[in-house]
């Protein structure tokens, strides 16, 4: 008999997560205290942009795979398996997260049971949540039905939720007992006949390891735009630079993008939560790094708008600045705190007029950020524009032709808040070009000691030099 499973909590994690179990071929229920968003996915529609969702959506709704609800009565009645996959934000009063949903949702569903079941933790939370989580179910469940609480952590990113969803790279099992093992190896046989690795863990473990992997990303992040300050105080460039470190196996090039930084659901979020948390548990040092992570990304978006102050002779008042991107990242309208938006803000402060354009997210960006202007073609914005922002490194921005854009603007000055464009091709069509991290050559502000008279070379052992060797010879003449 096919698994039948909810999915509690529907929006980007949880949508995603129902959408790919019916594909996987299990009945599914998603669950949300939404009713607008109940709606609009049982009528097969997906209330937010993520590539290659709808269809799957649209298709399992239809089929009648997959279906939704608001009652978590009705998910009691019909689910073997329960994830949970809610929002758990920063508290609006300080720097924790907010478990309020995680818990309202085993509350409410534990009176309702009415077999033994597996409660399966998806969201991201503080270690320790599950298992206060399984007490909590534990004095609400009726006589004689249990309820084991398992942490299946989701390390999904947005615009590629569905391919990392149905391809995780890695599968985390926290787990008390070797039954909720085999429900998790059951729900997940195709990754794992495939060769994906499982980590059979602890439930302690398994929560920190998410907030772990989440916490290194952001520390990578933040370590290459620290170098990008530098760099820019000592005329390096930070994108050769993180090439040259990215060569290193050990080290690799992914998330050394140097630029305005990390935003959106989770990262911000997650690091503040894991900050919060080690300070309660009294573990200083991840709480110590985790604040200097967090100051470095949130001084990179004050850095872009004193560089594009900068770029402007030092005043914005009453410059059109074309902001292209509003998302935290490209292929989401996910604007959760969005770096684009910090910048764009920061820069109306200084007096900018800036016209705001994304090609998914300019719905999201208005509802928290309505003082900009949104335009709905990127001419439009760059139309008249004194300063260009690349914000969010959307594939159709990046690719912006140089030369059409340049007939667009009042003035060709671009900055590239991401490192994703080709400088040369921007210049050579008369564009001053700035980036953070590589400086157009200032500054060593102290001065550097001269250096030492050279030793003469030893006098080479007499040999043919090969052809290249020759040419070095003739320069050095
Ligand atoms: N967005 C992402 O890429 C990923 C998110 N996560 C984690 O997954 C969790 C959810 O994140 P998102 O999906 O991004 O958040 P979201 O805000 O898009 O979705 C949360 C959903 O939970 C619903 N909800 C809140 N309280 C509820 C309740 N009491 N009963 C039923 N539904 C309720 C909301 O209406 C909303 O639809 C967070 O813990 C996040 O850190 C983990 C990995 C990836
Ligand atoms: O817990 C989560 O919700 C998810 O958080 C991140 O995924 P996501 O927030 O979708 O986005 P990322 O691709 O990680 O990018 C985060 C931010 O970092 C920025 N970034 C990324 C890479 C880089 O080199 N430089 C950089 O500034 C992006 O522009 C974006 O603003 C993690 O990558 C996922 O593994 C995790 O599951």
């Amino acid at each position: 008999m096919t698994l039948r499973i909810s999915v509690i909590g529907t929006g980007y994690l949880g949508a995603t997560h129902a959408a790919c179990l019916a594909e996987l071929g299990f009945d599914v229920l998603g669950v949300d205290r939404s009713a607008a968003k109940v709606d609009a996915l049982s009528r097969g529609l997906v209330p937010f942009h993520e590539p290659g969702l709808d269809e799957l959506v649209a298709g399992h709704t239809a089929s009648g795979r997959l279906r939704f609800t608001t009652d978590l009565a009705e998910a009691a009645a019909f689910a073997d398996v329960h994830f949970i996959c809610v929002g758990t934000p920063q508290q609006s009063q300080g720097t924790a997260a907010d478990l309020t949903a995680v818990f309202d949702v085993a509350a409410g569903l534990a009176p309702h049971l009415r077999h033994s079941t597996v409660v399966i933790g998806k969201s991201t939370v503080p270690v320790g949540t599950a298992a206060e989580l399984a007490a909590t179910l534990r004095a609400r469940l009726p006589l004689g039905v249990e309820a084991e609480v398992a942490w299946n952590p989701e390390f999904l990113r947005e615009g590629h939720a569905v391919q990392d969803t149905l391809r995780p790279d890695r599968l985390v099992f926290g787990v008390t007992s070797p039954g909720a093992e085999l429900v998790l190896r059951e729900i997940y046989a195709a990754a794992i006949e495939r060769g994906t690795p499982v980590h059979v863990t602890d439930l302690a473990t398994a929560e920190l390891a998410k907030v772990a992997a989440n916490a290194f990303l952001a520390t990578k992040i933040s370590f290459i735009n620290a170098m990008a300050e530098i760099s820019d105080r000592a005329g390096a460039d930070v994108v050769a630079l993180a090439d040259v470190l990215g060569d290193d196996a050990r080290i690799g090039r992914r998330f050394l993008d140097a630029g305005i930084g990390f935003g959106g659901g989770c990262l911000p979020k997650d690091i503040r939560a894991l900050a919060a948390r080690a300070a309660e548990l009294g573990a200083p040092s991840i709480r110590a790094l985790l604040e200097d992570v967090d100051d470095i990304n949130l001084r990179a978006r004050d850095r872009a708008a004193d560089l594009a102050a900068a770029m402007c002779g030092g005043d914005l008042d009453g410059r059109r600045v074309a902001l292209l991107g509003a998302a935290f990242k490209p292929l989401s309208d996910d604007v959760r705190d969005s770096p684009a938006l910090h910048v764009a803000a920061a820069l109306r402060r200084r007096g900018a007029d800036v016209r705001v354009f994304d090609p998914a997210a300019a719905n999201n960006a208005r509802a928290v950020a309505p003082e900009l202007t949104y335009v709905a073609h990127v001419d439009a914005a760059l139309h008249d524009a004194d300063l260009v922002v690349l914000a969010t490194d959307w594939p159709e921005l990046v690719a912006l032709d140089p030369g059409r854009a340049g007939a667009l603007v009042r003035s060709r000055r671009i900055l590239d808040g991401r490192n994703k464009l080709d400088e040369e091709a921007w210049t050579a069509a008369g564009w001053a070009f700035r980036a953070l991290g590589r400086a157009a050559a200032p500054v060593a502000t102290a001065p550097v000691a001269p250096a030492p008279a050279p030793t003469p070379a030893p006098t080479p052992a007499p040999r043919r030099p090969g052809r290249l060797r020759s040419r070095a010879a003739a320069l050095l003449r």
